[in-house]
């Protein structure tokens, strides 16, 4: 396994303070963070997030998608338990990169839906890994967790790599006119599993 833990630090935010832990993925060389509260030693399922990076989303107030909200809502749900963890993975646009989600973000204007966009440039619908999940959620002495997502492919990645998903905490907010398309697509052709859909 490729991934290494490189330094954790304090991380005030309004929510409350994290444990900001970062890590180095020496294959790719991409940089993932870890936000933790509370501490794991009773081995008692731990309230949490795999969350992969939006810039759009998370960082600049974007409504095209519901990211932004859901790191938000993650964030303020693990403060309110006083315990959880937050996997911030560098995956940028389903793993295709912050460009080429430009670039399909462009085609998407022109008419196309998030999955027909990403055919066009040649990439498939979903890059994204999870594996780097193992060593980062073992570092952190996490081997049960109460996922927050929406996405059953990404509870059976995890399942995959021998962490103990308890229960899929469903994680619906942020919905907007600007993202209706979107969230529709996820649901009919992602899989995911929204208002019960
Ligand atoms: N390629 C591509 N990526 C997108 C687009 N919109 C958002 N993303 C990326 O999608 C990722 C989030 O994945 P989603 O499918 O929204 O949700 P998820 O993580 O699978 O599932 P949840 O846990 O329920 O949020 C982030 O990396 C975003 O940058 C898009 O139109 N095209
Ligand atoms: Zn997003």
């Amino acid at each position: 396994m490729s991934t290494v833990f490189v330094a954790a630090s304090r991380l005030p935010t309004p929510y409350g303070t994290f444990t900001m832990h970062g890590f180095e993925d020496e294959a790719t060389g991409k940089e993932h963070l870890a936000l933790t509260m509370g501490d794991f030693d009773d081995g008692a399922p731990v309230l949490g997030r795999i969350h992969s990076e939006c810039l759009t989303g998370d960082a600049l107030f974007s409504i095209r998608c519901d990211c932004g909200a859901q790191l938000e809502a993650a964030m303020k749900a693990v403060a309110e338990e006083g315990r959880g963890v937050i996997l911030y993975l560098r995956q940028e646009g389903r793993g295709i990169g912050l460009l080429n989600k430009v670039r399909a973000y462009e085609l998407q204007d022109e008419g196309a839906d998030t999955v027909e966009a990403n055919e066009k440039l040649g990439f498939a619908p979903d890059l994204r890994k999870y594996d780097m999940c193992d060593v980062m959620l073992r570092h952190l002495g996490i081997t049960k967790m109460r996922l927050m997502t929406n996405n059953p492919r990404k509870v059976d990645a995890l399942k995959g790599l021998d962490i103990d998903i308890v229960e899929r905490v469903p994680l619906q907010t942020g919905q907007n006119p600007h993202n209706e398309r979107y969230l529709a697509t996820k649901v009919v052709k992602l899989g995911h599993l929204y208002n019960n859909a």
